[in-house]
């Protein structure tokens, strides 16, 4: 079991901590291997100070603004990297950790950093690599600043995704906006020097004015109009992201960062998936069509998507000159269909029915019925929380086309999908199909 306690970094800053170190727990502080902590700028009293937890070898190569140097000893043990992945027991922060673990051969530490951990992280001590659970916050600043501390590379994944009005405005821009403007500030004043922050598509849209985005690429100009608190977030923390390119870390070299978009992620894991799975189950096995077959909207694999993070993580030094300040829309296989053809390519096999060629409810009264909703949950918030998956801005969201298709992170940094769709689709029906069963 892994052995709770507090850690400080710079004097009063503090994060939870659960340290999970190949095959047992580590202490930090406590006399176990890599102790060693100091208090000071970049470090945390009662972790390893930076360079004794980069091993012998790394500490000779310098400060943490030189650790990438061109001309640096190449051998596989001078490049061992300390990775942070915040929101690593996410949907996709889970498949980025993974993946980080299963193709990232200079990974020598992975710090997961989450609300919220997961118990699977557990399993993943008895791999080689070091795993450090961190339970904290995005949103206080110390907490962040104490986990990004001698980290090479940041994926910024922690997020808060509500387009359902679980969460109000204010905590939605507090996590995605403040949440990365204190991760920013952490690398700034640790010297992290390279941070790739997953964005989603709906920094681009589809806008307010239902204007469709058809198999549009980065350059596409398109109006991004933003309503909902969760675009607008999204927005703003991408811009916040962009624009941190090339400010000055500590230690003095530039901080070198990009962004991705994800479409609609889909795969193992995926919530809103079994959601329907069950929805249908207890139809009897049938889903009734609301959205017209003919509106297309971009989905993408978790796997794919966690390969492409893990891919631009890899490559940001080496081309920074190039993939610095940059957007990458994340794209794979996956077919062009609508929401609900596309989630029957895994709920068919499932033995689900999705009834009706065409909508079978007139668009103008599932206007009136997200209308509705929409009222109803706000006349009900003083009482009870009504978030049905049905809104004005999901139905918005599902009836207008937004597709991508692109090739610029092939282009940029080599990027090509880890998983064809064939695979895709077996994995998320195999996961479908145990996920419902387990909720019977
Ligand atoms: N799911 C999609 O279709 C999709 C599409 C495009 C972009 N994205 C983006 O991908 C990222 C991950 O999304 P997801 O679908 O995996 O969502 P998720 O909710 O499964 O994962 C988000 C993770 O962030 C953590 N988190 C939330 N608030 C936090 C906080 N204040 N401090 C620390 N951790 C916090 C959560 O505990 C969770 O583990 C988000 O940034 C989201 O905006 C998701
Ligand atoms: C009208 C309903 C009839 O069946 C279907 C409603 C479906 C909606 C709940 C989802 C349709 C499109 C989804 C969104 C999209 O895939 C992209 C997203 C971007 C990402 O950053 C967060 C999740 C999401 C907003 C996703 C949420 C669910 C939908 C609106």
């Amino acid at each position: 079991m892994p052995v709770e306690h507090r850690v400080a970094a710079r004097g009063r800053l503090r994060a939870r901590v659960v340290g999970v170190v190949a095959g047992r727990v580590s202490v930090p502080g406590m006399g176990q291997e890599g102790e060693g902590g100091a208090s000071g700028r970049g470090r945390c009293v009662g972790w390893p100070a930076l360079d004794e937890r980069r091993g012998p070898l790394q500490a000779s190569l310098g400060t943490l603004g030189q650790w990438l140097q061109p001309g640096m000893a190449d051998s596989a043990q001078a490049q061992k990297l300390v990775y942070l992945v915040t929101g690593g027991c996410g949907f996709l922060g889970e498949h980025v950790v993974r993946m980080l673990l299963q193709r990232e051969p200079r990974l020598g530490e992975l710090r997961v950093f989450d609300r919220h951990l997961g118990p699977w992280l557990e399993e993943l001590k008895t791999g080689p690599v070091r795993v450090t659970a961190i339970q904290g916050d995005v949103t206080e600043a110390h907490e962040v600043a104490a986990a990004v501390a001698g980290a090479h590379v940041v994926i910024h994944t922690a997020g808060l995704v509500d387009v359902f009005g679980r969460a109000s405005p204010e905590t939605i821009h507090e996590v995605n906006v403040q949440g990365t403007r204190n991760v920013i500030e952490a690398c700034v004043q640790t010297g992290t020097r390279f941070l790739v922050y997953t964005s989603s598509m709906e920094v681009v849209g589809p806008n307010t004015k239902g204007h469709p985005f058809y198999r549009g690429n980065e350059d596409t100009l398109y109006e991004a109009v933003h309503r909902h608190p969760y675009p607008c977030s999204k927005a703003l923390a991408e811009r916040l992201v962009l624009e941190a390119n090339g400010r000055e870390v500590h230690g003095g070299l530039p901080l070198v960062t990009c962004a991705l978009r994800p479409t609609g992620i889909y795969g193992e894991g995926h919530q809103i998936m079994r959601d329907f799975y069950r929805q249908g189950l207890r139809l009897g096995g049938w889903l009734f069509r609301a959205i017209p077959a003919s509106v297309e909207h971009g989905r993408v694999y978790v796997g794919n998507v966690a390969w492409m993070h893990v891919l631009a993580a890899r490559e940001l030094e080496r081309r920074a000159a190039l993939m610095g300040g940059q957007v990458y829309f994340c794209y794979d296989g996956s077919p062009y269909k609508s929401y609900e053809d596309f989630n029957m390519e895994f709920l068919g096999p499932c033995g689900l029915q999705l009834v009706g060629a065409r909508p079978l409810l007139p668009y103008w009264l599932l206007v009136f019925l997200a209308a509705l909703n929409a009222l109803l949950q706000w006349l009900l918030r003083p009482l009870v929380l009504y978030a049905p998956l049905l809104n004005p801005y999901t139905l918005a969201v599902a009836n207008t086309t937004f597709t991508v298709s692109t090739d610029k992170a092939q282009r940029h940094f080599g990027y090509e999908p880890l998983f064809s769709w064939e695979d895709s689709r077996t994995r998320t029906i195999l996961w479908v199909q145990a996920a419902g069963s387990s909720a019977q």
